[in-house]
């Protein structure tokens, strides 16, 4: 019986692991507005989550609040059954985090920032060094990997961003709009490494506001709607029809039904009043 110990204690981490995220009550409010109210999440590993929302809805600020940088007015964040506790360095080392156009050292090399990141987390200078060159090169950076970003173009930074959260071979990644600035070839392989992530258990907590995307990539889409989740599900559970979009459904969701009408209404005042002038036009032949 000298395993039972061994064994109760793998049982034990395994329950404790139940959850790669969890959310329990979170509120948040900046200068009296309310941001977040009573978030609940239980996400499971393995996952890719696309979070979603209108500007303003309030998922950075949640992702802030998982990821320790923002403090929550209510409510418990925990990650793998721990809560969260930004000096722990068990915490830091199981995230990896793609901030939406996040400043880059202009003045390193694409090398030199990655073996700075990969020694923040805690690798060695040449494991870092050499896991980031092979990665650059599989993603085309090779030829530029010791160039200075400030040379670099869009698209290449994101990939240097990619690659940055991914150095420590975290459990759950934040990426926030990755397919920035990704060329169509570089697109296709950020979602096939993002699916291959997620087979392989990884937990991918994904923001975009490219909802064919979201609705391609993710197992579970969740919708936030003025700091409150409106709508939690696989996404063929969400559609009411085989035949509606994630886009009809974010529209019906959020309430927002008048882009014909708002988009006619701008081109007219760029056009220096088409309304006025079609008025004119129209009282002129009603009165011929
Ligand atoms: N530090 C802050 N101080 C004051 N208000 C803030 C702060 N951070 C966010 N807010 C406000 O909180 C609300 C939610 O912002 P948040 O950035 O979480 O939205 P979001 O859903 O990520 O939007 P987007 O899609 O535009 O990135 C917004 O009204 C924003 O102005």
């Amino acid at each position: 019986m000298a395993d039972v110990g061994v064994s109760a204690g793998y049982a034990r981490r395994i329950i404790m692991e139940q959850y790669a995220i969890e959310l329990d009550g979170i509120a948040k409010s900046f200068a009296g507005k309310q941001v977040l109210r009573d978030v609940n999440l239980k996400i499971a590993p393995g996952t890719i989550v696309g979070y979603i929302g209108q500007n303003g809805a309030g998922k950075s600020t949640t992702v802030k609040i998982i990821l320790g940088l923002l403090d929550q007015d209510a409510g418990t964040v925990s990650i793998f059954g721990r809560a969260v506790d930004r000096d722990d360095p068990m915490y830091k080392r199981r995230i990896g985090y793609v901030p939406e156009g996040a400043d880059l050292f202009e003045a390193l090399t694409a090398r030199e920032y990655l073996q700075l990141v990969g020694q923040l987390y805690g690798l060695p200078e040449s494991e870092a060094d050499y896991k980031a060159q092979q990665l650059a090169e599989i993603v085309g950076l090779g030829a530029a990997f010791d160039r200075r970003i400030a040379s670099y173009s869009k698209g290449m930074r994101q990939l240097v961003l990619i690659i940055a959260s991914l150095l420590h071979d975290p459990d759950i990644l934040f990426w926030d709009e990755p397919l920035n600035g990704l060329d169509a070839n570089a697109v296709l392989v950020v979602e096939e490494i993002l699916q291959e992530l997620r087979n392989r258990g990884k937990t991918i907590f994904y923001s975009s506001h490219i909802m064919d995307v979201v609705q391609k990539l993710s197992d579970r889409i969740i919708l936030l709607n003025a700091g409150t989740v409106v709508a939690d599900g696989p996404f063929n559970q969400l559609a009411a029809s085989p035949d509606t979009s994630l886009q009809q459904l974010f529209n019906e969701m959020t309430g927002f039904a008048e882009h014909g009408e708002k988009a006619k209404a701008f081109v007219d005042i760029v056009m220096g009043g088409a309304d006025d002038e079609n008025a004119q036009a129209d009282a002129e032949s009603d009165s011929e």
